[in-house]
């Protein structure tokens, strides 16, 4: 099963190597602000999920999330221990 560490390093490993129709790559093309608003909008998503859906639903959700938050980590140059180094 993946995980969120082995994630991180498929996400790094597709922003070094950017591969064609990679949507991680398209993402960090776009940029820090549109990867912002992907991040918000999966958080209403959850949010949303949490409410009104199944636990299924929102545990899918909650996973759109850690992908975008991963993104976001790799667009700002972040590694996992910048953000551990806070939990
Ligand atoms: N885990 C994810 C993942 N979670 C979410 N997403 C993206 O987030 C989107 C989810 O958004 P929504 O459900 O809101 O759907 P949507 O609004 O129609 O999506 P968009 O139109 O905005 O793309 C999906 O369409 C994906 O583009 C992900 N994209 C990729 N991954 C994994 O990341 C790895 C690298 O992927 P690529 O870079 O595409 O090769 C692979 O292991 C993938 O499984």
């Amino acid at each position: 099963m993946k995980t969120f560490e082995s994630l991180f390093a498929e996400l790094s490993e597709k922003a070094a190597a950017r591969p064609s129709g990679s949507g991680t790559v398209a993402q960090l093309d776009a940029g820090v602000h549109a990867i912002g608003k992907k991040v918000v909008e999966e958080a209403a998503e959850v949010w949303m999920a949490a409410e009104y859906e199944s636990d299924a639903a929102t545990a899918e959700e909650i996973s759109q999330l850690l992908y975008h938050l991963q993104v976001l980590m790799l667009a700002k140059g972040l590694t996992l221990e910048d953000v551990y180094a806070h939990l």
